[in-house]
């Protein structure tokens, strides 16, 4: 493991609820003053913390019949504000401000809305407030949301430039077999020349978790690539934070790659979010995945599907349709359409914010 001046610490909804279903005010207590402790040496944090849907299922009876978009809203949006109140007051005792940010996927897509959160958060840890950041689960529905907060933190810790991610959850890592076998082991190292250790991951989720392990590994496993350590470590276990601290902690640890740009680290998360297609000759894809810096010129573009603006994340397919990377368009779709296998003209994607999936 490796030390850690920047950190985001992602709590999962089970941590934080004990298995009748009612928040682990004792847990939730212990993780506070163990992240107050790491503030108090000078660590900047940014929490991600599941528990608003769990909190106000708690509180609020709803009748089975609902619709359960209704139902999700409604806990959510009651139960953020019980969950917010409760960190206000744990880290209040400990004089520790903190603040609420609530985010979508859209906020992570537009380039103008990611600075500015990106901007909030940075000043918000200069003044020593703690981030307290969770979905906006009332706006976001289906194909509007993340995967789970696994991805959430994941995202922020790439928007922060993080050097770590701690995913906390109810088991102690990713596990050889289902956890709670005698015969699964506990997986301590991944590293990047490892065979996929998704075969070991069993789809089933904690009772109250969303996204399951499959997605904690491959979120972890993409902010590693980005050179990020990753750490996935039960949250239930007294001192965990301490224990990652003075590097005895017992948990599923992703050896971290050479960190990449801050642009690359928002445009590897793109994926999802691209806005329009662009397909590239050979040449243009000989050149691209050279060892050679070269951006990507519009003689090299053979077509264009979908408008985009200037910023807007374009997927890169070669001839073959199979997809080669993510870039932020320079100019509009219209101006590429009109530059299209043009000589001398203005590069559609510069370099800096170019991604490429297998040769970056
Ligand atoms: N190979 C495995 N190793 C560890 N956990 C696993 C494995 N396969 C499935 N799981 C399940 O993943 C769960 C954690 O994911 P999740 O429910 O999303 O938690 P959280 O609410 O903390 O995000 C564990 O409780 C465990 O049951
Ligand atoms: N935004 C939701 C959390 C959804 C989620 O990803 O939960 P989990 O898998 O426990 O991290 C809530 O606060 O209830």
């Amino acid at each position: 493991m490796l030390d850690s001046k920047v950190a985001v610490i992602k709590i999962g909804s089970n941590v934080l609820t004990q298995s009748n279903g009612l928040p682990d005010l004792d847990r939730m207590a212990h993780l506070v003053s163990q992240i107050q402790e790491l503030i108090s040496k000078g660590k900047k944090i940014v929490l991600v913390s599941s528990g608003a849907v769990a909190f106000g299922r708690q509180s609020i009876p709803l009748p089975e019949k609902l619709n359960p978009v209704f139902k999700k809203q409604i806990w959510a949006s009651t139960g953020q504000i019980k969950l917010i109140n409760q960190y206000q007051e744990l880290f209040g005792k400990l004089n520790q401000p903190i603040a609420q940010i609530l985010v979508t996927k859209e906020d992570f897509r537009d380039r103008k809305h990611f600075l500015n959160m990106k901007n909030c958060v940075e000043a918000l840890l200069q003044q020593g407030i703690l981030p307290i950041i969770n979905e906006n689960d009332t706006v976001t529905i289906t194909e509007l949301m993340f995967t789970d907060n696994d991805e959430l933190a994941s995202l922020t810790a790439a928007m922060i430039n993080a050097d770590t991610m701690i995913l906390l959850t109810n088991v102690d890592g990713i596990f050889t077999g289902n956890p709670s076998e005698p015969s699964s082991q506990l997986i301590e190292k991944v590293a990047s020349s490892m065979p996929e250790v998704s075969s070991y991951i069993s789809a089933t989720k904690s009772s109250f978790g969303r996204g399951g392990m499959l997605t904690k590994y491959a979120m972890a496993k993409k902010s590693a690539d980005l050179g990020i350590q990753v750490i996935i470590a039960n949250g239930k276990k007294d001192g965990v934070l301490s224990a990652f601290a003075d590097k005895s902690l017992r948990c599923t640890w992703f050896e971290p790659q050479k960190v990449k740009h801050a642009t690359k680290k928002w445009l590897a998360h793109g994926a999802q979010y691209y806005k329009a297609e662009i397909t590239i000759n050979e040449g243009a894809k000989a050149s691209l995945t050279s060892s050679v810096i070269r951006s990507l010129l519009p003689i090299g573009i053979t077509k264009i599907e979908g408008e985009f603006s200037k910023g807007d994340i374009l997927l890169i397919r070669d001839e073959k349709g199979e997809k080669i990377g993510l870039g932020r368009a320079e100019y509009t779709s219209k101006l590429a359409i009109e530059r299209l296998g043009q000589k001398n003209q203005k590069a559609l994607i510069h370099y800096d914010y170019l991604y490429l999936f297998d040769h970056d």
